[in-house]
């Protein structure tokens, strides 16, 4: 410790700032006329000096050099190809690499092992969520699955999962809603010109949200229906603004700027219009509740509050961050992948061709794909096993935080480093894929034509934090696809070697804006 004794009279202006370990800095400014370049000289001091307390006597896993004070935040910017760009810093440093965000560590971890070694081996250090500020503008800290942790994450999560288990319990079974859209959208392609194409993610969004409106609130909305076109709106308005890397979340001052007033206004008005739609839902549901007739999420998680048997848990305001949790999580990740299916297809005639062929020899044309299906159609299942490697709807897991100091692969990680994993760099793992660039189904499927599931494969991530929507994801996307390909053959508008699968990088590893033309089969 080093002890300097200053008049007080001579005090100008004291800083103090925190390193990730606790330990305290104060820098004190000794005099007025030291002028701004003293003043910048200071902060560019005491930055390098809590970086490298940070990362004396220790082994952190190495990076890009970070920038005094904004430390390499300029590679968060927005970037359509973001994710070959963290992918090709793991070429350069290796599969575990550090970057600096402010004073916070981000700790990027890439290919199968060293993600699997983390979230699944040491699941009890990484599996918590950081407490970032722009994900949680507008909501209670400490509610709702996605963004919470320990006891509340645990309780809620297995809750939920079990509500999804559960439908089943109300007029419908899973299988007969997701029919229900599926019929929309076979009438909209019935109803389009063929020879102009059609652009489908609108209604693929539209119908993988109404997939979720029916388990909250047992019942579907019309495509057109106001209140659901302001619903995804404003869904989509909040999941634009989650922004786990926003500069927000690293830097407090900057919620002070224009364009951080500007994120905390619009995030705190949609959560506000969301709150107030699922408000009329609840109350709807409270006033007509019956214990005997669960119809819906709702109905389930006023039973659970009702019962009592954990009030602290089942509370209102974990009630509104569950269902946004699920609508956020759901709607957009599963229409996408639905959106990339049919991309792959057009792109790829003969594979199309081949599922089709084997969508005839099971079920034929009279009847509709069913769930009882499933396990029959191998080379359809392996084809949408290798549209979710190839295309990476989400290229990244969410953030999670590291809650005790540890080692990975023999870095030191420290406590608080935000950890986050590359998933598009487990689907390229040469290790697990070879060729990882080409289209290949028969990838999953074995020397007696069985479909095999293989290790490396983690669209839905690994470890406790794994995707609480996997099976009704995979309930969608395999009825949606075989459905829609049983009856339409989908090819491109214009030359099939314009069309591109290239992603870009938003939230979501989105495909290029396209047209396809649905051609309905005989
Ligand atoms: C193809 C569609 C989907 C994909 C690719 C996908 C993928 C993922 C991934 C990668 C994560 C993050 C795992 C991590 O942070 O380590 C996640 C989390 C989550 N997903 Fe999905 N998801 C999909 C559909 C769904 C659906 C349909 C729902 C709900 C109905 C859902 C609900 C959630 C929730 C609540 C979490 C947070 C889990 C937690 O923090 O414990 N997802 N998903």
């Amino acid at each position: 410790m080093l002890t300097v004794l200053i008049r007080k009279s001579d005090v100008h202006m004291l800083m103090s700032s925190q390193a990730m370990d606790g330990t305290e800095y104060y820098l004190i400014f000794l005099a007025d006329r030291l002028g701004l370049g003293t003043f910048l000289c200071a902060i560019v001091t005491l930055v390098l000096l809590i970086l490298w307390v940070q990362s004396s006597g220790k082994n952190l896993p190495p990076g890009p050099r970070p920038w005094p004070f904004i430390g390499n935040t300029i590679l968060f910017q927005k970037d359509p190809d973001g994710y070959l760009k963290y992918t090709n810093l793991a070429s350069k440093y290796g599969n575990i690499y550090k970057l600096h965000c402010g004073f916070t560590i981000i700790v990027m971890i890439n290919g199968y092992d060293a993600i699997h070694e983390a979230f699944t081996k040491q699941d009890d250090v990484f599996s918590d969520r950081p407490q970032l500020f722009a994900p949680l503008i507008g909501v209670s800290k400490g509610t709702g699955i996605t963004y919470n942790s320990g006891l509340r994450w645990k309780t809620l999560r297995r809750f939920t999962l079990q509500a999804l288990r559960d439908f089943g319990v109300g007029k419908l079974t899973l299988e007969e809603r997701i029919g229900e859209e599926i019929e929309v959208i076979f009438e909209v392609f019935s109803k389009s010109l063929v020879e102009e194409g059609i652009r489908v993610k609108p209604y693929l969004l539209s119908a993988t949200t109404n997939i979720i409106c029916s388990v909250m609130f047992g019942a579907r909305f019309d495509y057109k229906d106001t209140r659901f076109t302001e619903l995804t709106s404003v869904l989509e308005e909040i999941f634009r603004l989650n922004a786990p890397i926003a500069k927000e979340n690293f830097f407090p001052v900057t919620r002070w700027f224009p364009s951080g007033r500007e994120l905390i206004r619009r995030r705190t008005a949609a959560i506000e219009r969301v709150k107030a739609y699922l408000a009329e839902a609840i109350r709807e549901h409270e006033e007509t509740f019956d214990h005997s007739s669960i119809r819906d999420f709702i109905d389930l998680y006023i039973k659970a509050k009702r019962d009592n048997s954990n009030p602290e848990i089942f509370t209102e305001s974990n009630m509104y961050k569950v269902m946004v949790d699920l609508f956020l999580a759901g709607g957009e990740t599963t229409g996408t992948s639905l959106d990339w299916a049919l991309l792959y297809m057009v792109c790829y005639p003969n594979i199309q061709a081949t599922c089709q062929r084997e969508i005839d020899q099971v079920v034929g044309s009279s009847r509709h794909v069913g769930l009882s299906d499933r396990g029959k159609l191998d080379y359809v299942e392996a084809t949408l096993l290798e549209i979710q490697r190839i295309s990476n709807t989400l290229t990244f897991s969410l953030p999670h935080i590291c809650n005790k100091d540890t080692k990975l692969y023999g870095y030191d990680i420290p406590k608080d480093a935000i950890v986050i994993a590359n998933l598009y760099s487990a689907h390229i793992d040469p290790k697990y894929w070879p060729e990882p660039e080409k289209f290949r189904p028969e990838r999953f499927i074995d020397e007696n034509g069985k479909l095999f599931r293989k290790d490396g494969f983690i669209p839905f991530g690994d470890g406790p934090r794994i995707c609480i929507g996997e099976p009704l994801a995979k309930m969608e996307l395999f009825l949606f696809f075989t459905n829609l390909i049983q009856r339409f053959s989908f090819t491109s508008v214009g030359p099939r070697t314009q069309i591109s699968t290239r992603g870009i990088q938003a939230l979501t590893l989105t495909p290029l804006p396209y047209k396809l033309m649905a051609v309905r089969r005989s």
